[in-house]
């Protein structure tokens, strides 16, 4: 009696231990509690979560004309290349940490042994290529582009010729391109066409082309000093002091960087293999924070508000768009409109100097590496506004009582700032930037005259 006794209780123990492991493996959330801080390293599917249950799933109400009366006739969007794998810079800091963490880290958490049994299998020469859901995002994000406004991007425009396709010349730029084709063959089983684009770093890597920009930015060391200020401040310093405890590694050895290629490494393993890897357990919600807000430093000293010159290294790219739509709207006035869509493919690089020049986004105080408790409900946050395959796209209509615009960013309507109307008259959209389109000058704004650079400017 006492032995079956014993027998029963020891069965019900084991069993209950099993089905807490199995249930703790099965409850792991497949997203990484802290994937919305990922910033530029994060998901399409962040900012669109209905599309982790549905990738082609289209917002009817969301895409449709602003009222009846109205016909789209031309549409230009900005979009950023799909997932990819980290630079090579990043990956040399990547391996650093893993070869720590390795040779030093000590504990007994069940996490830590599943970072050690991890295998480094980043490559330097994988240097930000496009990866397969990279692919997807451009194939996906095509269909449903197409989806939402079949009159502009049809089979029929496309084998007409009537769809342009312009990338900057990264890799990962033309493949993704090359991807966005593709998931417009796969919709409408195009099988006897070649695809066809145009390479123009001019319009899509505006920034390599601007000698104001490159001298006093890109190779100034001083111009991104408040990512370097908050690199050792107390709120980084506490951020390492975490890890360094969790490891049981001395805090001189995890440096910011370190705490950094941790954070890059659960937000590479997810947008890449959706996994949620055990490199996420080192960080907590508020770890995120702080690193998140050390990306987005970066982004808008290097890309948003923090230099005048980086808005305005957008100025070509600007006026494109605009030439474009003033084209449509001259051809429509007189016929038929060429071309019915544009796509162009770039960079988070192209799209945040872009949106800040058209002041999107802007806070009242500027980030900086004082400020990071002031600015948890800032409007800059890159996550948001360019995660993998970003896109800014611009609808021109044609409707009863005019031409009118609408601007949808991530697939959702977006106004136009101090324009509270979703779809206002295209002749007020340029007089509102008619500043903007009568100035803004390349050869003004980029060629560097003066021997002394500014770059204090906001
Ligand atoms: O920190 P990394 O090396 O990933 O920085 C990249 C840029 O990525 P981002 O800062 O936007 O996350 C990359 O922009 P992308 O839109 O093409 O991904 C940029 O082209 C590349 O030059 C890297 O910039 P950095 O100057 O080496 O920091």
């Amino acid at each position: 009696m006492k032995t079956t006794y014993f027998l029963v209780n020891f069965l019900i123990t084991f069993l209950s231990v099993m089905v807490g492991l199995s249930f703790s493996k099965l409850a792991r959330p497949t997203i990484p509690a802290i994937a919305h801080y990922f910033g530029t390293k994060g998901r399409y599917e962040e900012v669109n979560p209905h599309l982790s249950d549905d990738i082609l799933f289209v917002n009817k109400s969301l895409v449709a004309p602003p009222s009846p009366d109205c016909r789209a006739i031309h549409m230009v969007s900005v979009i950023r290349h799909g997932t990819r794998y980290p630079t090579t810079k990043n990956v040399i800091k990547i391996a650093r940490l893993f070869d720590l963490v390795v040779s030093q880290a000590s504990g007994a958490a069940s996490w830590l042994s599943d970072i050690k049994a991890w295998k480094m299998w980043y490559t330097e020469d994988m240097d930000g290529r496009l990866v397969e859901k990279g692919r997807d995002d451009h194939r996906h994000l095509a269909m449903r582009l197409a989806q939402s406004f079949p009159t502009l991007i049809s089979e029929d425009h496309l084998r007409a010729n009537r769809i342009e396709f312009i990338t900057s010349s990264k890799h990962r730029c033309v493949d993704s391109v090359k991807a966005f084709q593709e998931g417009l063959h796969r919709l409408w089983n195009v099988q006897d066409m070649d695809y066809k684009h145009y390479v123009d770093d001019s319009l899509m890597r505006f920034f390599d082309h601007c000698e104001r920009f490159v001298e006093s930015v890109e190779k100034n060391k001083t111009a991104l000093k408040e990512v370097e200020r908050f690199k050792s401040s107390a709120v980084m310093d506490a951020v390492r002091r975490k890890i360094s405890s969790r490891l049981q590694i001395p805090f001189n050895q995890i440096t910011p960087d370190m705490a950094e290629a941790a954070f890059f490494l659960c937000s590479y393993e997810f947008a890449i293999k959706s996994e949620n890897s055990p490199w996420c357990d080192l960080l907590d919600d508020s770890d995120a924070q702080v690193l998140e807000y050390k990306s987005d430093l970066k982004q808008y000293w290097k890309r948003g508000y923090g230099h005048a010159i980086n808005r305005k290294s957008s100025c070509p790219l600007f006026h494109d768009i605009f030439k474009r739509l003033d084209k449509a709207a001259n051809d429509y006035r007189f016929g038929d409109v060429e071309k019915t869509a544009t796509i162009q493919v770039g960079h988070g690089e192209t799209l945040l100097p872009l949106l800040s020049l058209m002041s999107f986004f802007k806070d009242k105080k500027p980030l900086t590496a004082e400020n990071f408790s002031l600015q948890h409900n800032r409007k800059f946050r890159s996550g948001q506004i360019v995660p993998y395959a970003a896109n800014l796209v611009f609808v021109l209509y044609e409707c009863s009582d005019g031409l009118r615009i609408q601007l949808f960013l991530n697939e959702k309507p977006m106004t136009f700032p101090k324009m509270n109307q979703a779809a206002p008259l295209y002749e007020m959209v340029r007089k509102h930037y008619s500043k903007l389109l009568n100035g803004c000058d390349f050869n003004n704004e980029c060629n560097v005259r003066q021997a002394n650079l500014r770059n204090t400017e906001l």
